[in-house]
């Protein structure tokens, strides 16, 4: 039986094993510092924050990044290390597949997309690395990091091409995507695995010379059966583990000793895998303050208000729930632009209120995160914008409904707190009603974080 499920929460999660294989144990080194195993097991290695990290990024690259994308990356204001990235880079950049576990906003895109560019040859005309990614916005953010640092600098000899990165997305312009793919590929390819797949099924190009592949947010991306069907030719069929590194990317990794054991079972990874887990006990970051405050239904759009008000964020999220496909049928107005037009009616301090949902069409998605970008303003979302998502100014986030698991209050969360290196309190707030405060206190025990009430001011 070749059973496909759906992963679910921590507690009693399940990756999408292959029926009945037993999962052998495996070993498991605590280890403070990064030390290698030269044995062909895979390998657990849980990463503390104590153990002391090298000075500079150029330290922790020793010499097998190229000189102008750490150039590029230092004109970004990357120059020191976050913790994921020291302790992660000396793997990573031994080309060894890998699973990267790190809390949200540690900086583990800059850390595979080290890797990716210590790997591939800028001479040569051929997809060799592919981010595949869950949304369209992660997709657009990635490109960005990613050209960023393969821009043709100043220093760059002029006779050295430079890196092309191409963002292959549901929703782009795909026949465009095609010739280009054709007449010339792209050394990188930041795909979903919609628009990707299609691609690879039409066979308009091959993956023969890919040298590294990434699956950001991993988890997420095995939630549909449809996706888990791509992605297990993507790993099995479409390229090979023996010429390429694979690296899987996630802060939240369910069952993750079992997801490993299982990539090495289904060969998506080589046997040596390693899982890199930083901070393994704190699954959020120290410096985010949870509260909730107890508001009947009714009076949730005036609850918030009032929390705004006395909050008044630098810029913030408020998350609606999706609208249910009854609620669609009886053709009422979905939270998303009830929260909009209330607030646009009665927020009076100043920040712009943006909306980003599923149902918006692919355009004015786009725009609607260029413009969340360019300034700080209070941007309604669904939980598209629960992974990923990089708006560094976010001071606030506000759940307007409960996520509907622990893993997503974690990833909605993680939408705050995204300077890696600041000191600075971010709150993530919640509204619930009385009967919620249990959904909410089971996300304390599993995430190990606590909560504090909140009265609500009387405005
Ligand atoms: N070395 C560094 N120095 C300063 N800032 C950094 C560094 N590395 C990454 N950042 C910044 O930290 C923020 C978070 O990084 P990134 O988006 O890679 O997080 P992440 O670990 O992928 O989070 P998530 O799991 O939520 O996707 C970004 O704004 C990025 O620019």
């Amino acid at each position: 039986m070749n059973s496909l499920l759906p992963i679910v929460a921590p507690s009693g999660g399940t990756w999408p094993f292959s029926g009945n294989k037993t999962l052998h144990l495996l070993p498991f080194f605590f280890t403070p510092r990064i030390k290698i195993p030269k044995s062909r097991t895979n390998t657990f290695l849980r990463v503390d924050s104590s153990s002391s990290s090298p000075a500079t990024l150029r330290d922790v690259c020793n010499g097998r990044v190229p000189d102008h994308i750490l150039q590029k990356a230092e004109e970004a204001g990357f120059t020191i290390p976050t913790d994921v990235q020291a302790k992660s880079l000396p793997i990573l950049l031994s080309q060894r597949d890998c699973i990267l576990h790190a809390q949200t906003g540690s900086g583990k895109t800059l850390a595979y997309l080290l890797s990716i560019f210590s790997a591939v040859n800028f001479q040569s005309s051929a997809v060799q690395a592919l981010i595949v990614v869950p949304t369209r916005e992660l997709g657009i953010q990635v490109t960005k990091v990613a050209r960023k640092l393969a821009a043709k600098s100043g220093g760059l000899d002029t006779v050295q091409k430079t890196c092309t990165v191409m963002a292959l997305l549901d929703g782009g312009m795909l026949k465009r995507h095609k010739s280009w793919l054709k007449a010339e590929p792209p050394a990188i390819v930041v795909a979903t695995i919609g628009s990707l797949y299609k691609m690879l099924e039409k066979r308009i190009f091959k993956l023969e010379a890919l040298k590294v592949l990434v699956i950001d947010e991993v988890d997420f991306m095995f939630y549909s059966s449809k996706q888990v069907h791509s992605l297990r030719k993507l790993l099995t069929s479409y390229s090979t583990i023996k010429t390429r590194q694979t690296i899987f990317a996630s802060a939240s990794i369910p069952q993750h000793n079992h997801f490993l054991s299982e990539c090495i079972q289904q060969k998506w990874t080589k046997s040596d895998a390693v899982h890199i887990h930083v901070n393994p006990v704190t699954p959020l970051p120290s410096n985010f303050k949870h509260n909730f405050l107890i508001s009947k239904k009714c009076q949730r759009l005036h609850t918030l208000l009032s929390i705004l008000h006395k909050n008044k964020p630098r810029s913030a999220i408020i998350f609606v729930g999706d609208q249910s496909e009854r609620s669609k049928r009886a053709g009422e107005t979905p939270s998303t632009t009830l929260v909009v037009e209330f607030l646009k009616s009665n927020y009076k301090q100043g920040l712009e209120i943006l909306l980003l949902e599923e149902d918006m069409n692919f355009n004015a998605r786009v725009n609607s995160l260029l413009e969340v970008r360019q300034r700080c303003c209070i941007l309604v979302a669904t939980d598209i914008a629960g992974r990923g998502v990089d708006l560094p100014e976010t001071s606030h986030i506000y759940n307007f409904d409960l996520p509907k698991t622990a893993i997503e209050y974690l990833h909605r969360s993680g939408r705050t707190g995204r300077k890696p290196f600041s000191d600075e309190i971010y709150t993530v707030t919640s509204l619930i009603t009385q009967d919620e405060r249990f959904v909410l206190q089971k996300f304390e025990n599993e995430l190990m974080f606590q909560c504090e009430e909140q009265e609500e001011e009387i405005e």
